[in-house]
């Protein structure tokens, strides 16, 4: 494994020819500035061997197989390092979450690995496919890797592309974080990246950067950077701020960020999400109604068991709508406009 590694400098190919596990980690240094180990598939670590800056920075693609932009983005980044061209400033674990659904080109396998965090891959029917076991795995990286040390500042965003397009191309989901003011910063940061649109979210969930942001307390994100293409098919130029950025962090380069201002950003609240109850749901409208269309209070947005379900505020746009989940999961995040939230 480590000949291939330093042969090809394709982590992505090597992950994805092993996507179970990798039989046993091994590490190398990279001259005499960069640490690499590779815990198991999709798990690499580069720390600097001298100057360790104070963020470390969990970077994650891939947990859903079919959203490939990032999965590229990252397997660019983790070249780039094995080659030289960059050296990290910050310890920097990259993750790629689900190397079977990647191999089947498909957003899941058995189940949606992103609501399996917090502990969620052990209930209900326990450990029982291997979404739920690379959960819990993934879970014990990023534990391993924030606990090796105190007082930095922790960092994981989660990367993703949607299903369907959005009027905000690229857009961030902030974890519910009561009691911790919103990040300025991390706001101004996912501007520079090209992410100009951030949802608030309003409750707990299972996803990982929930699970980073509230038991380790980092500034963690969901990520959404654009639409979903096959493997080789994404106009990588789409992602050139966000690379750029992704680089400047993890290199300890300077941000040269923008001092925050609302009306820099798009900044929406999540009023409340919509849970499947009935096989039969059904939304009304068009399967290629974009993320952020906006409906009128009053309108029938979807129908279950006979019933109608209605817009509740004056207006409300809808993200993620889908009908295809089990019942008991999120078909649809409703957002209102942001009422200025505690940003800091
Ligand atoms: O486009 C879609 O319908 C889903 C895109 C996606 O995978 N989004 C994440 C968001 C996670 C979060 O709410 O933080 C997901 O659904 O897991
Ligand atoms: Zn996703």
């Amino acid at each position: 494994m480590l000949d291939t590694l330093l042969k090809t400098k394709d982590f992505l190919a090597l992950t994805l020819a092993n996507p179970q596990s990798f039989p046993e980690p091994f590490g190398f240094d990279i001259g005499e500035h960069t640490r690499v180990d590779v815990w198991d598939t999709g798990v690499i670590l580069f720390q600097p061997l001298q100057q360790v800056a104070n963020k470390d920075v969990v970077l994650s693609c891939g947990v859903h197989g079919n959203e490939t932009a990032p999965i590229e983005l990252c397997n660019g980044l983790i070249r780039d390092l094995l080659e030289d061209k960059i050296r990290v400033g910050e310890r920097t674990l990259f993750l790629i979450g689900n190397p079977a659904a990647i191999n089947n080109g498909t957003r899941i396998v058995d189940e949606n690995m992103n609501r399996l965090f917090s502990g969620e891959h052990s209930r209900g029917p326990g450990l029982v496919n291997p979404e739920r076991i690379r959960a819990r795995k993934l879970e014990t990286y990023v534990d391993r890797f924030f606990r090796a040390r105190e007082g930095a500042q922790r960092i994981h965003y989660d990367l993703h592309t949607a299903i369907r397009g959005s009027k905000h191309e690229k857009f961030a989901i902030y974890p519910y974080r009561p009691g911790r003011a919103y990040s300025a910063e991390q706001i101004m940061f996912l501007k520079a990246a090209g992410v100009d649109t951030v949802l608030f979210h309003h409750e707990p969930t299972t996803t990982f950067s929930y699970f980073s942001s509230e038991n380790y307390g980092a500034d963690a994100f969901t990520i959404e950077l654009g639409k979903v293409y096959p493997m080789g098919q994404n106009d990588m130029t789409r992602f050139i701020a966000t690379r750029e950025m992704l680089s400047r962090l993890i290199c300890d380069r300077d941000l040269e960020l923008e001092s925050y201002s609302p009306d820099k950003v798009n900044l929406y609240q999540v009023c409340r999400v919509i849970n499947k109850q009935a096989e039969d749901f059904e939304f009304t409208f068009a399967s290629d109604v974009e993320n952020f269309t906006s409906f009128p209070k009053g309108f029938v947005l979807a129908r279950e068991g006979g019933k109608d379900i209605r817009v509740e505020l004056d207006s409300e746009a809808v993200v993620f709508p889908n009908a295809k989940v089990p019942v008991g999961q999120r078909t649809v995040i409703m957002l209102t406009a942001a009422q200025a939230p505690d940003v800091r």
